[in-house]
């Protein structure tokens, strides 16, 4: 599938670098353009590989927005303008889908990306994405409430929104700033599959995925993530059908994006590898179990042919909205919004008690 990336905000432009570089390390070929805007201007100087726009000079003079998203919302829309012209021959008569990237919890690009997303929709036909990242269980209460709004208005105004949980992708008692080259690396890597999975040009046949499919998958609308696993291969193809089942039930169980999403209104199953070693069999045997896990009718399958020792999974979700996780995220969102608001009042009132005199 061939795509134009739009990073918005830190943790936007970081990923999109990382995309953008994987997909070119790969020689796929898929990622035709990328760009990153933010309001922090130190942010972009550290990203070396994407071309890079800075907005809101004027309110905020390249220091970013500290997390206020409606003045990150604010800051895109009166520069709207100017980053759809920036991104004049990064989105191509090639590209087949535009992915604005953003981390949710933050400032400008919580606010922004969804504004984005709106303003794209208005010029180009292609499907609009959003590949948003959810701020973890312990990130503070600012982060919950922005990320609950920017989600809510990104399910209203993208095609679908792609969810990576910061809780998902990430080993155990990491630091922060460790987790997050993790998860970084992991984005990269399985979201950079999913997009080179319409790519495939050797071993051309009729089992292998195409981006339509990527597109069919999405068109349910709402909330998508992905799930990812790979295991070593045997070369005979017969002895890999037990392999193709644990992929793919570890790719939607334990390597998914968004933990616990299983159900979902259609689904697509990829097998990456070496096409003599993919057992049709167990694919198929796979896509079924996936059709009874999901309670989806809709679920496509197709193979990656991909050089390589091992067989992986990936499992893209669409439609996966009515999930636990987003439930309980959500309802997080909204405890640390109505915390904030009661914090607020509290201090008016301290500063209202007459016990205390003024100054002058
Ligand atoms: N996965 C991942 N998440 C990140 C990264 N950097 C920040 N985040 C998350 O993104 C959210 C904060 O968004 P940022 O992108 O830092 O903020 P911003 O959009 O630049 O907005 P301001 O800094 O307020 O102007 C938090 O939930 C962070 O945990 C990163 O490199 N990787």
């Amino acid at each position: 599938m061939k795509v134009a990336l739009i990073g918005v905000g830190q943790a936007g432009g970081k990923v999109t670098e990382r995309l953008a570089q994987f997909d070119a390390d790969m020689g796929f070929d898929a990622v035709q353009g990328a760009l990153a805007v933010n309001s922090a201007k130190p942010d972009l100087q550290s990203l070396e590989f994407v071309d890079t726009q800075l907005i809101g000079a004027d309110r905020v003079n390249g220091h970013g927005v500290g997390g206020d998203n409606e003045l990150g919302a604010e800051i895109m829309q009166s520069d709207a303008q100017q980053v759809l012209s920036g991104l004049d021959g990064r989105v191509t008569s090639k590209s087949e889908a535009i992915f604005v990237v953003a981390g949710l919890g933050g400032g400008t690009g919580s606010g922004g990306a969804p504004v984005l997303v709106h303003e794209l929709q208005q010029v180009y036909d292609v499907p609009v994405y959003a590949l948003g990242i959810l701020p973890g269980r312990n990130e503070g209460a600012l982060y919950q409430a922005n990320a609950g709004r920017s989600l809510k208005t990104l399910a209203r105004e993208a095609d679908a929104t792609l969810l990576i949980d910061n809780d998902a992708w990430h080993e155990q008692g990491e630091s922060v700033e460790g987790a997050f080259e993790t998860i970084n690396g992991k984005i990269a890597q399985r979201v950079g599959l999913l997009f080179a999975s319409g790519e495939a040009v050797e071993g051309v046949g009729e089992s292998v995925v195409d981006s339509s499919e990527v597109i069919n998958t999405l068109r349910s609308g709402g909330i998508a993530s992905l799930g990812y696993a790979s295991e070593v291969a045997s070369d005979d193809s017969g002895e890999n059908i037990r392999t193709v089942m644990t992929v793919a039930r570890q790719a939607l169980l334990t390597g998914t994006s968004l933990p616990d999403a299983t159900t979902a209104d259609s689904a697509l199953l990829v097998i990456a590898g070496e096409p003599e070693t993919v057992p049709r069999k167990g694919v198929e045997k796979a896509r079924r179990w996936l059709e009874d896990e999901t309670e989806s009718m809709q679920v496509r399958g197709g193979d990656f042919p991909l050089e390589s020792d091992r067989l992986g999974a990936l499992v893209l979700l669409g439609g996966a909205e009515r999930s636990e996780r987003i439930e309980e995220f959500m309802q997080r969102a909204r405890e640390a919004k109505r915390a904030a608001e009661s914090e607020q009042t509290d201090h008016a009132e301290e500063f209202a008690d007459e016990r205390l005199e003024n100054l002058f």
